[in-house]
């Protein structure tokens, strides 16, 4: 497997810089993020540096580690280690002659990439809030009710969880829920044993631990589903990007009245875990819009919620 290191590069408009690939290379005259191979022995932000220099002539000065995309085409495998550089030195040019150009990234068109960019620019396109639907909230024309006040409440990005309803009655609230997600354009995570959700044509699905730890390996027959789970501590964390997830939630941050007795892991672990795993991780637990700052600046991706959300 070939490891590869990826610069996403970003300005302070949100956007990133994108260059064609020659016609003569692998996936050719695809559009790429600018980077390339790790050389034996390299430190792969090393090979960042040496590849952002070589081919846009510039130094970058701060560079994050965002996800890691496993992809096989049919002559190689490809690991790309994905880095969100949020500062450098220079003027981006192409060096090598290529085409750059810098685009917002709700415009980026993945038929434009080599396929394993799928999922960076899914990840990129992450919002940063995840509010969830849940039966704590109330019956279910509460909970549908709840869903319709985060729609107009512009959230894109929704989960929907009531574990004490049976199988068909879960399934019919749920069917209801994504078509209304539909509708309006919202990604919804169905919270479900996988078989559940693929049972209802889930596009989308967010996964217990447990779930996650027993699927190891399962998840080659789920293209075109999107995953997420949730997790608690670093083994789990591990096995959910395994798995090949979007993103995770990790909790409790802090202490919550859904889960009293459950110890919390406070902001500096929840830091170490999630800088632990490059994955995009959602702090959860005592948390809502307005501690978004104080999670970003403890290594979250966004935040999660339910009562936090949407009131
Ligand atoms: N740089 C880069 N490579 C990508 C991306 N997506 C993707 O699948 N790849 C694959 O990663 C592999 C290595 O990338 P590369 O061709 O940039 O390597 P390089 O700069 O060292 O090239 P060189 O062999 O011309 O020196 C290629 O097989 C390429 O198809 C991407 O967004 N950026
Ligand atoms: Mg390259």
């Amino acid at each position: 497997m070939l490891k590869v290191a990826v610069g996403v590069i970003k300005n302070q408009y949100n956007e990133v810089l994108i260059s064609k690939r020659s016609k003569k290379a692998h996936q050719g005259g695809l559009w790429e993020f600018p980077g390339g191979k790790v050389e034996e022995g390299e430190k792969t932000e090393d090979a960042l540096k040496r590849e952002l220099l070589e081919e846009l002539n510039i130094e970058v000065l701060t560079a994050v580690p965002f996800i890691q995309v496993k992809h096989d085409y049919n002559d190689i495998g490809v690991l790309l280690e994905v880095y969100l550089v949020e500062s450098f030195q220079g003027k981006a040019c192409g060096m090598e002659g290529q085409p750059i150009k810098w685009l917002a990234i709700d415009s980026l068109e993945k038929s434009s990439f080599p396929a394993a960019n799928k999922a960076i620019i899914d990840a990129l396109n992450l919002p940063r809030y995840y509010p969830i639907v849940d039966e704590s909230i109330g019956a279910e024309e509460e909970m549908l009710r709840h869903l319709k006040t985060l729609i107009s409440g512009g959230y894109t990005m929704i989960q929907w969880r009531a574990k004490s309803l049976n199988k068909s009655g879960f399934k019919h609230l749920a069917e209801q829920a994504m078509a209304l997600c539909k509708r309006n354009n919202v990604r919804l995570f169905i919270n479900s044993s996988m078989t559940d959700a693929l049972e209802m044509n889930a596009e989308a699905i967010h996964l217990s631990a447990n779930e996650v730890l027993a699927m190891k390996n399962k998840a080659s027959s789920l293209e075109g589903v999107l995953l997420a789970a949730s997790c608690h501590n670093e083994q789990e964390l591990k096995a959910a990007k395994e798995l090949g997830v979007l993103f995770a939630v990790l909790s409790p941050v802090c202490a919550t009245q859904t889960h009293i007795g459950m110890k919390p892991l406070g902001w500096p672990q929840f830091k170490s875990l999630s800088e632990a795993v490059p994955l995009p991780v959602f702090a959860l637990g005592g948390v809502g819009p307005e501690t978004l700052d104080k999670a970003l600046s403890n290594g979250a991706y966004g935040v999660a919620g339910i009562r936090a959300f949407g009131r």
